[in-house]
């Protein structure tokens, strides 16, 4: 199982490699590749994570900055896709003169990953945390099948819910905590939205998603004005996907940038209208959001399931988020009109994590200097 499934990153990542050489030998000046012709391409996203990342290393010319992350899957497959995460932040970070730790603790321990978070947060040379998710996934524990929160007397469905919780906000580089996402249940709410001009504060590979599409989504009747902060009214997009980590904050987020965005996860399909507001589509099929929608975004980690290709209109962006199990049938989407594929979200995701550390960093600064 583990061999395979890094053998097929490998080979995916090699055919990556090779179309972008083929590119560059016939095509020097664009950094995409277009396949011959149906007009339809593969996005090289490393020139936006680069930018991302060139303002991240003048920053730590002057700063040392600090995070850590807690490493606690015990499950073997959880591990591995936590461990290659892990593997690209560290050398990410290496180069962007970032330091990074793992903290690596006992899963079967629920209490043990509690106590390492507390020490965290405790520890004032650390300004960031993340911690992998997911750990136990649906695990309950007490009888009520429900997770207390002794100083705020919340009540948590799964220990990784609690979990998130514990991490202090000011050092929660993936804005996971409840501070974050208030009411998330029925209006998803963004830190950092009524900022115009800076990021919002959402979970990275959420934040990743988002940055390709306006640097890369080019819509056929142009309505896309990246600095509006309703920058996607009209459009519609499905997010298969419906994690806390990814696919909600994710239709959230272009929910209240003024998309139509269908949620869809195996159990049911919701809509986040333009407002954030949710709602349930109990007549509604997963082909039928393909079919409507200009933008796709699929993130299923289980290498059997593979977005259904018919449905698929001419100039739609497919950004397949499941790091390796592949959701997309590449050589039949490619063969559609002006389609562009994102697969190597992954390269962002390290940016927008470095982006998010620095600005916990420059928050944590900013209040030093007023207390002392
Ligand atoms: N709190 C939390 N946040 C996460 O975002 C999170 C997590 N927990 N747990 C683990 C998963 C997994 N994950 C990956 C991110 C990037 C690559 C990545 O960089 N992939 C490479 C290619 C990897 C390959 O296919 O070989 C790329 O896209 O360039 C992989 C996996 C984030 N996750």
């Amino acid at each position: 199982m583990h061999y395979s499934s890094c053998f097929k990153r490998h080979l995916r990542f090699s055919l990556l490699q090779r179309r972008l050489v083929i590119s560059r030998q016939f095509n020097s000046s664009t950094t995409t590749t277009t396949t011959s012709s149906s007009n339809s391409r593969v996005v090289d996203v490393s020139g936006l994570a680069q930018r991302m990342r060139d303002s991240v290393r003048r920053y730590t010319l002057q700063q040392e900055v600090r995070m850590v992350a807690v490493l606690a899957q015990s499950d073997s497959l959880l591990r591995e896709d936590a461990e290659v995460y892990s593997h690209n932040i560290a050398e990410a970070f290496a180069e962007d003169g970032l330091h990074y730790e793992v903290c690596s603790c006992s899963g079967d321990e629920p209490a043990a990953v509690e106590e390492a978070i507390r020490y965290l947060n405790q520890r004032s040379d650390v300004h960031g945390i993340l911690v992998f998710y997911p750990i136990f996934k649906t695990r309950n524990l007490d009888d009520k099948g429900l997770y207390l929160n002794q100083r705020t007397g919340v009540h948590y469905k799964t220990y990784d819910d609690y979990l998130r919780d514990v991490v202090s906000p000011q050092k929660d580089v993936e804005a996971l905590s409840q501070v974050h996402t208030r009411g998330a249940q029925h209006l998803f709410r963004a830190r950092g939205m009524d900022h115009a001009g800076e990021d919002p504060y959402v979970p990275c590979t959420a934040l990743a998603v988002s940055k390709i599409m306006e640097e890369y989504y080019k819509p056929l009747h142009n309505s896309n004005n990246s600095k509006s902060s309703r920058k996607w009214l009209g459009h519609t997009v499905t997010v298969v996907n419906r994690s806390e980590i990814l696919g909600r904050p994710l239709a959230g987020l272009l929910s209240l940038q003024g998309a139509t965005v269908y949620s869809v996860d195996e159990d049911s399909i919701l809509v986040f209208e333009e407002d954030g507001r949710l709602r349930r589509c109990n007549n509604m099929e997963l082909k039928d959001c393909i079919g409507q929608s200009s933008v796709i975004v699929s993130g299923v980690p289980t290498s059997d399931f593979s977005l259904p290709m018919d449905e698929i209109q001419p100039g739609t962006m497919v950004i397949d988020v499941s790091e390796g199990s592949c959701n997309v049938e590449e050589d039949v989407l490619l063969q559609k009109p002006s389609v562009q594929l994102v697969s190597n979200v992954g390269k962002v995701t390290v940016a927008a994590l470095e982006q998010n550390l620095i600005r916990l960093h420059q928050q944590q600064r900013n209040l030093n200097l007023i207390l002392e």
